[in-house]
């Protein structure tokens, strides 16, 4: 794949690179100029823009493209505007700066989650409505804050909004994963994040000693049986091929807190795990096992969550579901395969689903290493033309979609 010259460069390929340079990076995101930026595209496409502040400084801004019958429920486009922090000495180039190499990749932070997909919404919008198009259903583009940290501020808090209710959402599309292979990956479900501090108090004392029952050894046994779940649910997915990751429960041991100095024992340590529950655990039992590898490590063992998502909702896969016939109609026209997943990560579509939207995550990258979140973000200008392409093929489809049988 080669690149054009700058002269020649696309205009979607320029407004993508525009649009990372905005540095809505956590935890300090400038969310106002992401706002700004997203007015201004409205205005050029000729569509309403609504601001809704869900938190003080936290806008989810929602750009409508009405359709011609109002009576019908809505598309949603959604994406997020804020992006993770990075490592700035481990890149090659800037990753504000949307650095185009001789062959075409754009490094920046967001090049793949998610900023490329809020373009590419916009500009196939641009591309249908310049060629005269009108169907029947509205299509809304959300731009929301806070993903990465939650959604707590950010989507959480717009599905419960009047603003949210009178968009009428029958359907949403929100993002996905790259993938490396020539197949394209669609998330139907997603697994629930649990984060998990288990802190551990015990007797404290002269580090010289051999003191019993210590805060220390009683976390070394509750770390031990987490990770040995961990180890058993990695062998569960490398002995089954048909398992992807998403099906089996992942945890990571991300945090050790605790101690004041060597020689002193201290009385409470601390240990942070990030858990993504499988969306066909039982809860309540999993909340049971946590329960008891606390108790079995001994007295004054304790868990709190730092998230805790509990409704985990699946998106229907079959002809039964219309917005799927729909979507997968249009990838089989366009001769693109599809590999349906559970995403292994926590996406805005939880908090879409939960309130009764079916919402698929699709992020059109296929021949793309999965770089979210990673040094040296980037994405090739091809692939990226290539998504706008393919929501201009599917946004017709979606919003064309006959009334339910609940519509009419
Ligand atoms: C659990 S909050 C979501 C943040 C991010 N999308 C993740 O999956 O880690
Ligand atoms: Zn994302
Ligand atoms: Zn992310």
């Amino acid at each position: 794949m080669t690149s054009k010259g700058p002269e020649e460069e696309h205009p979607s390929v320029t407004l993508f690179r525009q649009y990372l340079r905005i540095r809505t990076v956590q935890p300090k995101p400038d969310y106002g100029a992401a706002v700004a930026f997203l007015e201004e595209r409205a205005r050029q496409l000729g569509l309403s823009c609504q601001k809704v502040e869900v938190a003080p400084g936290y806008v989810v801004t929602v750009l409508t493209w009405p359709g011609t019958n109002p009576t019908l429920s809505s598309i949603l486009l959604n994406s997020h505007t804020d992006v993770v922090p990075v490592f700035k000495e481990y890149w090659s180039h800037d990753p504000f700066e949307a650095f185009k190499d001789s062959e075409g990749y754009i490094y920046a932070r967001g090049a793949q989650d998610m900023k490329c997909i809020s373009i590419q919404y916009l500009e196939a919008v641009r591309r249908l409505k310049v060629e005269g198009h009108q169907f029947p259903r509205t299509i809304h583009m959300t731009f929301v804050p806070d993903e990465e940290v939650g959604g707590h501020q950010g989507m959480e808090l717009f599905v419960q909004r009047p603003e949210f209710q009178v968009l009428r959402a029958g359907f949403a599309l929100d993002e996905g994963l790259a993938n490396p292979t020539d197949a394209f990956t669609v998330f139907y479900s997603e697994r629930s994040p649990w984060w998990v501090r288990i802190t551990s108090t015990g007797r404290p004392g002269h580090g010289s000693r051999f003191i019993e029952d210590t805060a220390a050894e009683k976390l070394h046994k509750v770390v031990s049986s987490i990770l040995a779940f961990r180890e058993k649910e990695w062998q569960r997915l490398q002995s089954n091929p048909h398992l992807k990751e998403g099906a089996v429960t992942s945890v990571n041991l991300t945090k050790l807190e605790g101690g004041v100095a060597y020689n002193v024992v201290p009385a409470t340590m601390s240990a942070s795990f990030d858990f993504r529950v499988a969306p066909d655990v039982d809860l309540k039992a999993f909340e049971e096992q946590l329960q008891s590898w606390c108790q079995a490590a001994g007295e004054g063992v304790t868990f709190e969550f730092g998230q805790k998502w509990t409704q985990p909702q699946v998106t229907p896969t079959d002809d039964s579901n219309p917005w799927w016939a729909a979507f997968s109609g249009v990838c089989k026209d366009l001769n693109l395969t599809l590999e349906p997943e559970i995403c292994p990560a926590a996406t805005d579509s939880r908090y879409l689903r939960a309130v009764g939207v079916p919402a698929l995550g699709f992020s059109p990258m296929n021949r793309t290493p999965v770089l979210l979140h990673d040094h040296d973000e980037r994405l090739h200008e091809a692939v990226f033309l290539r998504g706008v392409d393919i929501y201009t093929h599917l946004l017709p489809a979606l919003a064309s979609v006959p009334a339910l049988p609940s519509e009419s």
